[in-house]
């Protein structure tokens, strides 16, 4: 954006010059109305040439006023409503220093709407993260998976990429709740979703709270045995980390059983059927004993048998 120059000393020039033209035409004009004589210069003169005389101050005056208007008020509130139309162009760049030092409204203004826009963004920010993430444990939530994976699936299917999906489920959770009590459970999720990003800590790795104790962990170029790796270490760590479970048959502290599924190279993969195949991976687990982990792997067949059958 382009500012234009308004600054205090043209102000007053134009202030000086507007208040000199506006005096000689009133003095003029009263000197007519009254037929003074204390005008020397003018005394000769006919009427009609100090008419004429007084009138082109007075438009000298108007000319002056309409410029000062111009270069002080019009142009500013130009630039002014440039900037704001950038803004919600969604350029937050700063307004232009020529508005912001000014010391009148104009400057009062500015200030204003960039105080407003800056809380604004903040507001919004903060919405958008809430939007995305879960309060309890921080982690992104489903929204936040659909939308990361709405880029990762394509991508990582065009470039023959594997990609693996981790479905994580606390075992015996609502016996946790029922002997340790809510706010207790509460505490384990916020321990284990740790324990997850301990693991998962790649820039590319998608780590998301489903709902309830479920975790959903997505993880880009990465096969189905690098999958189970990690899976047993994020299981293996949660156990060391002994989080008391007197009532799971699985173990005396916090266990958690992990669906794993790996989309092989190409498959046209959906969010709806990685999850669903990690959780069918998942069910297989629950099924063994719990705390474990099991998988699968996912190929065009598969994706056409569960089509079929959903049909
Ligand atoms: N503390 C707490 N509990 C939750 C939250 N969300 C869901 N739950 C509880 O998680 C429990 C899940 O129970 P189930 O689905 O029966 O699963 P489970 O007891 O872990 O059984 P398995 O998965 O078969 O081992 C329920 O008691 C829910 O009330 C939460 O945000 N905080």
């Amino acid at each position: 954006m382009q500012p234009t120059k308004h600054n205090k000393p043209t102000h007053r020039r134009f202030l000086v010059v507007f208040a000199a033209l506006l005096l000689v035409s009133c003095t003029l004009i009263w000197g007519i109305a009254h037929d003074t004589r204390q005008f020397d210069l003018l005394k000769e003169a006919h009427v009609p040439l100090r008419l004429a005389l007084s009138g082109m101050v007075l438009l000298a005056a108007l000319a002056a006023t309409v410029l000062f208007l111009k270069r002080s008020f019009t142009h500013p509130v130009h630039d002014l409503v440039e900037y704001v139309r950038q803004q919600r162009n969604g350029n937050d760049a700063a307004p232009p220093k020529s508005l912001r030092e000014r010391n009148d409204d104009i400057g009062l203004l500015t200030n204003e709407i960039q105080g407003l826009l800056d809380t604004l963004r903040k507001q919004n920010e903060r919405l958008l993260e809430q939007t995305l993430n879960d309060p309890l444990t921080g982690l992104g939530n489903r929204r936040l998976l659909e939308q990361r994976l709405e880029i990762a699936l394509p991508l990582s299917r065009r470039r023959m990429a594997p990609l693996s999906a981790l479905m994580v489920d606390v075992d015996h959770f609502k016996d946790y709740n029922d002997h340790y009590g809510h706010p207790a459970g509460d505490e384990c999720l916020v321990e284990i979703a740790n324990v997850l990003r301990d693991t998962f800590r790649r820039e590319t790795d998608i780590v998301v709270r489903l709902g309830g104790e479920e975790f959903l962990v997505v993880l880009l170029d990465v096969g189905l045995d690098e999958a189970m790796r990690l899976a047993e270490a994020m299981r293996s760590m949660l156990q060391a980390v002994g989080i008391p479970h007197e009532k799971s048959s699985a173990a005396p502290v916090v266990t958690v059983s992990i669906g794993v599924a790996t989309a092989l190279p190409g498959t046209p993969i959906d969010v709806e059927s990685l999850i669903a195949c990690a959780d069918s991976a998942l069910y297989q687990c629950k099924a063994k004993g719990r705390n474990c982990s099991v998988s699968s792997i996912v190929d065009k067949h598969m994706l056409e048998s569960m089509q079929l059958s959903t049909t």
